[in-house]
């Protein structure tokens, strides 16, 4: 892009035009810890029944912006939140949501794979089981083989459902606690670079399985990776020092970015 050019291109991307595919809309979100002003302005969609990855550089501000979606920021006591995060129609802020449900509703996988100190069959049972979604043992038996099925864990682990989850590998318990969060039939499913403590066999597994997901769930992805990034994602957020800077087609990112910013870091220039 011509340099005259480049510098009439600001900050900001476009709201998808068409409201009915739209999982998660963000309106001028910010976000603070104490004075640390970490998420800027941020208006954001989010697609239903695809891949959004968050990129940019350490400290941008990625996994504030992906935690705010599930108000797991609500844990910190300096944090704060303005603006409003519709989840469909409903403000995720708003005073009368229950953060149990909506959590429910957006479910969460960690950098580091999280399995409780349990069984495998209670890893996967204990979610159900509280949100009393299952009546008797056989149905809930069924949601816990649905979602290790899903998770494409099944195989390897049906003859041992009831050794502990800590005794199997990085990437059998990263499909553990995506079965985890699949038993409670959640809407959304953000990831926090799932597949950063991985090796590369173990992370094609969780990549090949985000692909498959999302024909049933929403899915928001933050990694260090741009070609993870460009493999699993449909649409690209590209933030810096708390500003969302452009999200569109993951190939528009990566081939022709609107911004200079994510020109410099797709091509590693910075970060
Ligand atoms: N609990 C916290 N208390 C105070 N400041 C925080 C806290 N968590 C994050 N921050 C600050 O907020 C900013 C954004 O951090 P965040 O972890 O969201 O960035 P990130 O893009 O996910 O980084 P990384 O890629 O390194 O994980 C950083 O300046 C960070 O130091």
């Amino acid at each position: 892009m011509p340099e005259a050019m480049e510098s009439q291109v600001t900050a900001g991307t476009p709201l998808l035009s068409d409201a009915s595919a739209v999982k998660i809309a963000a309106r001028d979100v910010n976000v603070f810890y104490g004075d640390k002003h970490a998420i800027k302005g941020v208006n954001l969609d989010i697609k239903q029944n695809e891949v959004t990855a968050f990129i940019g550089p350490s400290g941008c501000g990625k996994s504030t912006f992906l935690r705010s979606i599930n108000r797991m920021n609500d844990t910190i006591d300096i944090c704060r939140v303005t603006g409003t995060i519709a989840l469909d129609s409903g403000n995720v802020y708003d005073r009368s949501i229950d953060v149990v449900q909506l959590r429910a509703r957006v479910g969460m996988v960690f950098q580091k794979p999280n399995p409780f100190p349990k069984s495998i069959y209670e890893n996967v049972a204990y979610g159900p089981r509280i949100h009393g979604l299952c009546r008797h043992k056989d149905e809930l038996d069924e949601v816990v083989m649905g979602s290790l099925e899903r998770a494409g864990l099944l195989n390897e682990v049906k003859d041992r459902l009831d050794q502990p989850g800590t005794g199997l590998s990085g990437g059998q318990q990263q499909r553990l606690c995506i079965a985890r969060a699949i038993a409670v039939n959640p809407e959304v499913i953000l990831m926090d670079e799932p597949c950063s403590a991985l090796d590369p066999i173990a992370t094609a597994k969780i990549e090949e399985l985000i692909d498959e997901l999302r024909e049933n769930f929403t899915i928001v992805i933050v990694t260090h990776s741009m070609q993870q990034a460009a493999r699993v994602s449909q649409r690209t957020a590209f933030f810096h020092l708390g500003t969302l800077i452009e999200c569109s087609d993951t190939e528009q990112v990566f081939t022709n970015p609107i911004h200079k910013l994510t020109q410099g870091y797709i091509t590693g220039r910075f970060g």
